[in-house]
């Protein structure tokens, strides 16, 4: 009996603590970029689903975009297609676009919808073709060949970068009972489709919402200084300053620097965090620390 009333008390200090937190987002939109190595686990999946059920009943706006990158290697492995990266993105030739459509916009984007459907919600899986809400161009990277120092440009194939970003639909859903969950893929106004990174993916959405909040589950705590200890906030200019220095690498520069154009946007903050914790999501915006790096102007 007391275990229940313990039980009991502690969850209501819990929702008594989360309530002011819940109310500073009631109606505010936030896009939750869910990551392909945050995924697999089904424990995992299912509380991230639960996460985001749970912000839409409270009046929040969330807008889920995934990634996949693991799952299309799978599928390009298991078609005898090998996959190539530069400069973190993928080549992507005409055979391989089909490939990914279908592993992002297909079984991955409707799993999720399935995930998130199972917590009582209305869940629509998009890309960035349906209600003509993304058009991208092809990406113009260029790299620096460390030998020569001289600058090259990158011909990626159907790798897009998003361009335009039309709200109307997204706008439409915040004002209904469903949640978006959208697939990196948008067409050109050349008639081709590309093959989007899904932080830059969600980057765009965010900045064209001005969202409240941006949300980068990935696999490690946050943005780690040189000992490897988690940065709990950084304003853009020390998160540009860490990117000089080397002390940020790898995956998390394009990152970093998608949080930098998102906060340039208009988007309040983002944080980089743990897909791999459970309830990560409701953990960073429930609770007065957070769980990952917050990044604000
Ligand atoms: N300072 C840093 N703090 C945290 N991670 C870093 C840092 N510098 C480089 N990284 C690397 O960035 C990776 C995250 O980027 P990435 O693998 O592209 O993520 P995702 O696949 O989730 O988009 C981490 O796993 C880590 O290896
Ligand atoms: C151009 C490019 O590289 N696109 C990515 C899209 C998926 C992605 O970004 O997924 P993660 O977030 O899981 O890495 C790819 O083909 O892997």
């Amino acid at each position: 009996m007391s275990e229940t009333n313990d039980n009991g008390e502690s969850r209501a200090r819990v929702l008594a603590e989360a309530l002011p937190f819940m109310q500073a987002y009631e109606n505010r939109t936030v896009v939750v970029k869910y990551g392909g190595h945050a995924m697999g686990d089904p424990t995992l999946g299912q509380a991230f689903a639960r996460d985001i059920a749970l912000l839409k009943q409270s009046g929040v706006n969330p807008i889920v975009v995934h990634g996949g990158g693991p799952q299309i290697g799978r599928m390009l492995t298991q078609m005898g297609i090998e996959s190539r990266f530069e400069g973190g993105l993928r080549v992507t030739d005409a055979e391989t676009v089909k490939i990914v459509e279908m592993v992002l916009a297909g079984s991955i984007n409707k799993e999720i919808v399935a995930l998130i459907n199972a917590e009582g919600e209305w869940a629509i899986g998009l890309c960035g073709k349906d209600g003509n809400m993304v058009f991208a161009e092809k990406a113009k990277k260029t790299v620096i060949d460390p030998d020569s120092h001289i600058e090259r440009v990158l011909d990626l194939g159907y790798v897009g970068e998003p361009v335009e970003v039309d709200r109307t639909l997204l706008d439409l859903l915040a004002r209904s009972e469903m949640i978006p969950v959208i697939a990196p893929v948008a067409p050109g106004r050349d008639g081709a489709t590309y093959n989007i990174n899904a932080d830059t993916f969600a980057g765009a959405i965010a900045g064209a919402l001005e969202a409240s909040r941006l949300l980068f589950l990935t696999d490690v705590p946050g943005v780690l200084d040189k000992q490897g200890e988690l940065i709990k906030e950084l304003s853009v200019s020390e998160a540009k300053s860490l990117m000089r220095n080397g002390t940020i690498t790898g995956g998390m520069i394009p990152k970093v620097e998608t949080c930098i154009e998102a906060i340039e946007r208009g988007v309040e903050g983002v944080v980089i965090l743990n897909g791999k914790t459970q309830h990560a999501v409701l953990l960073e915006l429930l609770t007065e620390h957070g769980a990952g790096t917050l990044i604000v102007k």
